[in-house]
């Protein structure tokens, strides 16, 4: 049986993403969905491996593969210790910060683990791809305003990096001679000034910049510490607050901007405010990260699920286009990414990195 298939495996809150790869072609590709129910009874993201792995394997085996096939596997990495961006292969160490969740939970600590264990039961390598923990951070942008709270580095960096280098190649150079201010626009917002391929700072989906479908960013800090100890809310709440039920969310009560947009054509001036003020706050930060460039920017490009709203990248576009061209990449593809990730590195287009000897 010849080895030529990648297993691609992208963990999320509520599904896993999984795909079969031969060469460049994606041949197939599910979301296998957990039922909120199914995923109560683990109290730690780890312990659902074997409930997740479990699935891939017999959706490996309905597709009519066999693990006898694959050449290697790659999963999405998650809250590792702070790591430079590159594609790492799966060791020991790297499992034991996944499982303790080093810089917290997410469903993306799964990925490794779950390659790492296929793959050893294959006898091939085991990958990850720029995890969300990569950290490419200039010092100055690790300053925050108070010496025990640091900036940190918690980004789309999966597809971020994807569309840096695609936009590289459609320009025809390489992505070490742009500097370029991506703008990730999903559930959650990244806005990264890349200089020569480094993201060199980013505004923290989770807790900083624009306001999201679903998440606060920033908000006035003595409004929030008011509130935080104003013995109404439990921490868990707060934190829900700000990553989950922030945002369009809180204004409007859908994390959809379809919805939000069929609203608005439909005469609603309290969601028309609220997406303008989005859009506002995107462009803001936009313009912010241009200055993190000192303005040398060969281009903004408009990524994530909201670059297809013609609406708001419009809306956008009209106030950042004097920076720079505005390019739009819509949607993701970290199932791609992920795949071209493990094909720099078996090529020898580039070095695969070990986290052990990369990080801290
Ligand atoms: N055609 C469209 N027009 C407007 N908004 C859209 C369109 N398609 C998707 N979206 C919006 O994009 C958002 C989701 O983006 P995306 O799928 O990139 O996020 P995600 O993968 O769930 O989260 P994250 O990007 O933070 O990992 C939703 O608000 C969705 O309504
Ligand atoms: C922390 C940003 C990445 C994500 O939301 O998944």
């Amino acid at each position: 049986m010849s080895r030529e298939y990648i297993l691609v495996i992208n963990p999320g809150s509520t599904s896993t993403k999984v795909a079969i790869f031969k060469g460049y072609n994606n041949m197939v590709q599910k979301n296998l969905n957990h039922l909120s129910t199914e995923l109560e009874r683990f109290s730690k993201i780890a312990e659902q491996f074997s409930y997740r792995k479990k699935m891939i394997l017999e959706w490996m085996e309905e597709e009519g593969f066999s693990i006898k096939e694959l050449k290697a596997v790659v999963g999405r990495g998650g809250l590792l210790k702070p790591m430079p961006s590159g594609t790492y292969i799966v060791t020991d160490p790297m499992i034991h910060d996944l499982k303790i969740g080093v810089q917290g939970e997410h469903a993306s600590n799964l990925g490794g683990i779950i390659a790492k264990s296929i793959a050893d039961e294959a006898n091939v390598k085991s990958f990850i791809v720029d995890p969300v923990a990569v950290d490419e951070f200039h010092e100055v942008a690790r300053i925050s305003g108070l010496p025990d709270i640091k900036r940190r580095s918690l980004l789309h960096a999966l597809n971020i990096k994807a569309v840096a280098y695609r936009v590289a190649k459609e320009k025809n150079c390489h992505v070490n001679d742009l500097n370029m201010v991506i703008a990730h626009l999903g559930g959650g917002i990244s806005i990264v000034p890349i200089q020569k391929g480094k993201m060199i700072d980013a505004n923290n989906a989770n807790e900083m910049g624009p306001f999201s479908p679903e998440r606060s960013g920033s908000v006035p800090v003595g409004d929030l510490v008011k509130m935080c100890f104003s013995g109404n809310y439990t921490l868990g709440e707060i934190k829900k607050k700000i990553t989950g039920k922030g945002g369009l969310v809180a204004y409007l009560g859908t994390n959809d901007a379809r919805e939000v947009e069929k609203m608005i054509d439909d005469g609603d001036e309290k969601a028309k405010l609220v997406y303008e003020a989005m859009g506002y706050q995107i462009a803001k930060e936009i313009g912010a990260m241009a200055t993190v460039l000192k303005g040398e920017v060969d281009a903004i490009v408009l990524t994530g699920g909201m670059a297809y709203s013609k609406r708001l990248t419009e809306f956008i576009k009209n106030r950042i286009g004097f920076i720079a061209q505005v390019i739009i990449h819509p949607g993701e593809d970290e199932m791609t990414a992920l795949n071209e990730g493990v094909h720099r590195v078996l090529s020898g287009e580039e070095k695969v990195k070990i986290y052990e000897q990369e990080v801290k």
